[in-house]
């Protein structure tokens, strides 16, 4: 059986975020990848040089020609920079039927480079997380969102009801920057009740793509047909050995190792 998984998202060419975080890691996991672009970035492991969006056209007549061809059992998005190009997206998950869908709300990369128009939040709302089975936001996406300010898990928690309220099915907060403490931990709520993944927090400052990664993870799993939850403590262990064993590489924040995880189950 072969199982197919489609990113709609921008493009990094430093190779650790974006389109090229999300088809490593279908790839690790043994999910053929197909992809669509919104939006090409000149970025490497120092920070965002450059951001050329496509037309909203573009980027639905990619999501077409997958659709109507070979399909995708899970679809994921990323960077979809634009009011107009998130219109469009929603438009052909529902033309498509595509109810397995991760939405990572991207919004800010870690140098402080905007991937969203800031206008584009509202639709990102209205249009593309009602779509959901899961939502991914780290913390300050999560803020966005739902105008709470979180500091504890109490409002992680409010903010995951909050998100669910909109249509989310499964909400996950991640806990990247929650900088305390010795473990990170991830929130998921499925409307009824809460899930923690915890880890022990890694101290490096070489986690660019992170979240990229850690929703790739979830759209592969997804796309085998396990459960969220299932799909959540697989993306939580698969970037779990993806910072651990960073690969070193350029002169800024580096990007994660995507096949730690297979050499891990391999060793
Ligand atoms: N230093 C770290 N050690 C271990 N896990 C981490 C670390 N930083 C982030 N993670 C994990 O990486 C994933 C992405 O988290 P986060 O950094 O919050 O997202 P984003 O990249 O969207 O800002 C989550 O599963 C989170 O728990
Ligand atoms: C093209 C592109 N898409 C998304 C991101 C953000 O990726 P993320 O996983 O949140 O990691 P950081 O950039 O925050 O390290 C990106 N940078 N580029």
């Amino acid at each position: 059986m072969v199982y197919k998984a489609l990113t709609v998202a921008g493009s990094d060419s430093g190779g650790g975020a974006g389109i090229q975080a999300d088809l490593k890691t279908f790839q690790e996991l043994r999910v053929f990848g197909m992809s669509a672009l919104t939006a090409v970035t000149a970025q490497n492991t120092l920070g965002v040089q450059g951001v050329y969006p496509l037309p909203p056209d573009a980027v639905a007549q990619q999501m077409e020609s997958v659709g109507t061809d070979l399909g995708a059992d899970a679809v994921k998005t990323g960077m979809l920079f634009s009011a107009e190009i998130i219109e469009a997206v929603a438009a052909k998950v529902r033309q498509f039927g595509w109810d397995r869908l991760v939405v990572d709300p991207v919004m800010i990369a870690k140098g402080g480079a905007p991937l969203l128009q800031e206008e584009a939040v509202s639709a990102l709302k209205t249009y593309l997380l009602p779509l959901a089975m899961v939502a991914t936001p780290n913390i300050p996406e999560a803020e966005a969102l739902t105008g709470l300010k979180i500091q504890s898990i109490e409002d992680r928690k409010e903010a995951a009801k909050r998100l669910h309220e909109l249509g989310v099915k499964h909400v996950v907060i991640k806990g990247g920057h929650d900088d305390d403490g010795e473990e990170t931990v991830d929130i998921l709520y499925d409307g009824s009740e809460f899930f923690y993944f915890t880890s022990k927090r890694i101290k490096t400052k070489h986690t660019h793509g992170t979240g990229c990664t850690f929703s790739a993870a979830i759209a592969a799993e997804l796309a085998k047909g396990k459960t969220v939850q299932e799909a959540v403590q697989t993306a939580k262990s698969f970037i779990q050995a993806a910072i651990e064993h960073e690969l070193g590489i350029g002169h800024g924040h580096g990007p994660t190792n995507h096949w730690a995880y297979r050499d891990k189950q391999t060793r």
